[in-house]
């Protein structure tokens, strides 16, 4: 039975002890991921990093997820792109134990989220939509809190915490409280708490909005070396053209659907993936009808 839906990601402690770096070592990369279409096998040997099947959400009268299926393979760097509305906050919810689903199953590296919440929320760090943060800590009283929630020992809580602090370019403010944060350091405070146990997977929605190009640049940097040390990202974004540069694979989802999901050159073809998704989700509405917003009188 699901447990009753949770609003914030640090109210569940992870459990033991984790040790190492804020970001997993790039010294051993790991193999680029073999291609794989979402809802078929991962990469072979391994259960995917995240594999959901007919995963149902309403909301009153409105389905948010009509049945999706999707398979994240283990190392991949996964986008989850679609129109506002689609369903991608509410399959990542449903996916991290943030919300709960009225049918459907979700496995992290093969283990039942919803049988084994603990051991699986252990395994995930999650950037949510509209993060609800303990705001009248500070940013390094925040991160902290986090390590510590997940089990690590003081000593490694504070290196990395310093770690994170740098490479979000937060160190100047880490004394100021969350709640006075702009909404740029509010995500990356919230990204740093997410990275601070070195999960195997990471669930970010919208990790970009609202933040400065240099800090999204760190970011994607950060990302990309712990995709390559071994660890999943899945990214939810309107940016298209970010996700066909930064992701290997891709999903498209419309009205609660997977519509298209696979590598990210196998769901674009010869298309970008921005063509692509326009052509798939549609909606394009023609820029002569708001005749009234013309300022000129010709
Ligand atoms: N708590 C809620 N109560 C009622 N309806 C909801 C709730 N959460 C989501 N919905 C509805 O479910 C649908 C999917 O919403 P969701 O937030 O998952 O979309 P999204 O793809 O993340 O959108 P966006 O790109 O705009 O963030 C929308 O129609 C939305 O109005």
């Amino acid at each position: 039975m699901p447990p009753e839906d949770v609003d914030t990601p640090l109210s569940d402690p992870g459990p033991g002890p984790a040790t190492g770096p804020v970001v997993p070592p790039t010294t051993e990369p790991v193999p680029d991921p073999s291609p794989v279409v979402a809802g078929h096998a991962a990469t072979a040997g391994s259960a995917p990093a995240l594999s959901v099947r007919g995963l149902w959400r309403r909301f009153g009268q409105k389905v948010a997820v009509a049945g999706i299926d999707l398979d994240v393979p283990a190392g991949s760097f996964y986008g989850l792109v679609g129109p506002n509305g689609a369903g991608k906050t509410t399959t990542l919810s449903m996916s991290t134990g943030l919300l709960q689903p009225d049918a459907g199953t979700v496995h992290v590296h093969g283990q039942d989220l919803w049988a084994s919440p603990l051991q699986v929320k252990a395994m995930l760090g999650v950037l949510p939509d509209g993060v609800k943060l303990f705001d009248r800590l500070t940013g390094e009283q925040l991160i902290t809190y986090a390590g510590l929630l997940h089990g690590l020992d003081r000593d490694t809580t504070a290196e990395r915490t310093r770690d994170l602090l740098t490479a979000m370019d937060l160190t100047a403010d880490k004394g100021t409280l969350v709640v006075d944060y702009s909404a740029g350091m509010t995500k990356k405070v919230a990204l740093a708490c997410a990275l601070v146990h070195v999960p195997r997977l990471l669930v970010l929605d919208e990790p970009f909005e609202a933040v400065d190009p240099v800090s999204a640049a760190n970011i994607r940097d950060i990302l990309a070396s712990y995709v390559r040390s071994g660890g999943t990202v899945i990214v939810s974004s309107h940016v298209m053209d970010l996700v066909q540069r930064m992701c290997d694979h891709v999903a498209i989802i419309a009205g609660g659907h997977v519509l298209a999901a696979g590598t990210v050159d196998e769901v674009r073809g010869d298309a970008s993936l921005e063509d692509r998704f326009v052509d798939l989700v549609g909606g394009r509405v023609s820029g002569e009808g708001l005749a009234w917003l013309r300022t000129s009188s010709d």
